[in-house]
């Protein structure tokens, strides 16, 4: 709203229609003066409810403005409506009374002329007074339209206020609305990007459910042929499982028959060790160690006999008169091996006993001679294969005959022991601890007829390299105790000895 629409709607007079409607112009100015000071100061007050009006409530044109257009005291009228209650007549006398002063004087002498003039300026005052009476009577009435129409302002104004609250809560609640709504949308972008992901992950996931299908398929009927070979092979099953368990039952007969044979075997081998003789006598020609020199002039061994031996000796004369006389000497073994004879050759004489030691008959073999006879070199050899002696040999094929056992249900357990003789005293060839506390050794019977040697060193064994580590050792210990008494090996004897324990738990049977 502006300046130019309060002015407009309120019931003012300007001052151009004020002049037209007096007679005399000159007495109306100062009531016009007075009425606009008048109009000024209660503005403020008015706009507001002009303010509000809208244009299409405002009162019909002639109905404000014809009121208004007699005289300025219009605008003293509007005045009682702004709070001011100074009566608008009361201007009215003021300005005749100077008209009155101004006007042209009588003679003193002219009573009559001046109380016809006082009673014209009367009737002018009287009709100015009706017609100022009238037009307050219409301001009043427009005053009151206005207060009414102002009551009617105010009233739409709170309905307005009212309508504008709600309109600020219904815009607030649009507002959250849309907050909701733009939440909502997002929701919704964010489903439906994820909607759409989830449907590329479904077509996938159908490619795949298809070729699954179809491989499906596939197993489904390798399946049926699968099942279909499966009971052929059920069939077939039984079949066998009926020809194992008859399998099982000959292989039991079988195994009871090896049994007994192998307990036949035993006793027959060892009968023929007996027969052949529980004591044998082997005797074996070392070669000459001097170069060159392959033939032994004094012994003689005959080619077809491999179990006697001829000394030739040359007998010097007792009295020296005779000529020396060669004499002979035969010795028969249970077997001769000359000097030619290889270790292997040796051992397989041998091997037999070492069966009989399995089967648990006590085996004792060992070499006698001189020093330098080569009992050492026949006994333990050397270290190449061909070299390898008796005791080697004789514990490879223990263990190799024990892991044959094992099918027909033996278990064997080995035990070691070394020990050297000198002058009649025991030395352990297995001790490992220092050499200022070895222990003093003695041979004891015990209960069972068995011989043990007290503070010996037996050591269990399960396999050939043990053994042969534990045969190194003991040469470590012979080779230190040459040494430090003086090479006395030729007077020594060393004892290896194998405990083999065998158990059938099967059968319920020991051998020792
Ligand atoms: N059959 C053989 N073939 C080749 N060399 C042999 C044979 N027998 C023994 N020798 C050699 O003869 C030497 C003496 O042998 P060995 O040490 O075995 O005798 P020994 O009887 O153990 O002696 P000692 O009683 O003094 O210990 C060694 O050098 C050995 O290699």
């Amino acid at each position: 709203m502006n300046k130019e629409n309060t002015v407009s709607r309120l019931p003012v007079m300007s001052g151009k229609r004020a002049h037209a409607v007096t007679s005399d112009g000159e007495h109306q100015q100062p009531a016009q003066k007075k009425m606009r000071k008048v109009d000024i100061d209660p503005a403020p007050r008015a706009r507001p409810a002009a303010t509000v009006v809208p244009k299409r409530m405002l009162p019909p044109k002639q109905a404000v403005t014809r009121p208004l257009r007699p005289t300025g005291a219009a605008t003293v009228a509007a005045g009682p409506s702004q709070g001011l209650h100074r009566p608008p007549v009361a201007s009215v006398p003021k300005a005749g009374a100077t008209a009155i002063s101004k006007g042209p004087k009588r003679p003193g002498w002219d009573l009559k002329g001046k109380v016809s003039d006082m009673e014209v300026k009367v009737q002018t005052y009287q009709s100015r007074v009706k017609s100022v009476n009238q037009e307050n009577e219409n301001l009043k009435d427009s005053i009151s339209k206005i207060q009414k129409r102002e009551s009617q302002m105010q009233e739409e104004n709170v309905q307005l206020k009212k309508r504008l609250r709600e309109c600020e809560e219904e815009l607030s609640a649009l507002c959250s609305m849309k907050k909701d709504l733009e939440m909502v949308s997002k929701e919704r972008d964010d489903l439906q990007r994820e909607l759409s992901n989830l449907s590329e992950q479904h077509k996938v996931l159908q490619g795949l459910r298809d070729n699954l299908e179809s491989e499906l398929c596939n197993v489904q009927s390798q399946l049926s042929v699968q099942t279909s070979a499966l009971n052929r092979c059920q069939d077939s099953l039984r079949q066998s499982q009926e020809t194992v368990s008859s399998l099982q039952e000959t292989v039991a007969q079988q195994r009871d028959e090896l049994h007994h044979g192998e307990m036949e075997r035993r006793k027959l081998h060892n009968t023929i060790q007996e027969l052949k003789g529980n004591i044998r006598v082997f005797c074996r020609v070392r070669p000459l160690l001097t170069e060159g020199k392959s033939e032994i002039p004094h012994i003689q061994l005959p080619a077809h006999d491999n179990k006697s031996l001829t000394l030739a000796r040359v007998e010097e004369s007792h009295t020296g008169r005779t000529v020396d006389t060669q004499k002979s000497y035969n010795f028969s073994f249970d077997r001769v091996f000359g000097p030619s004879a290889r270790q292997q050759e040796v051992f397989e004489e041998i091997s037999l006993l070492v069966q009989s030691a399995l089967d648990g008959y006590n085996v004792c073999c060992f070499a006698y001679g001189q020093t330098g006879s080569g009992k050492t070199y026949t006994m333990e050899g050397g270290d190449l294969e061909d070299m390898r002696g008796v005791i080697p040999r004789a514990v490879q094929q223990i263990f190799k005959s024990a892991q044959a056992l094992k099918e027909q249900g033996w278990q064997y357990t080995f035990t070691a022991s070394f020990v050297e003789i000198y002058n009649e005293t025991l030395r352990d060839l297995l001790y490992t601890g220092k050499s200022n506390k070895r222990p003093e050794h003695e041979i004891r019977k015990v209960s069972n007829n068995e011989i043990t040697v007290t503070n010996l060193t037996y050591q269990k064994v399960s396999t050939e390299d043990e053994v042969c580590n534990l045969i190194l050792l003991a040469n470590q210990n012979r080779s230190t105790a040459r040494t430090n008494m003086n090479d006395h090996s030729s007077r020594s004897h060393s004892v290896f000895q194998l405990d083999i324990d065998g158990e059938n738990r099967d059968r319920d049977i020991k051998c020792k």
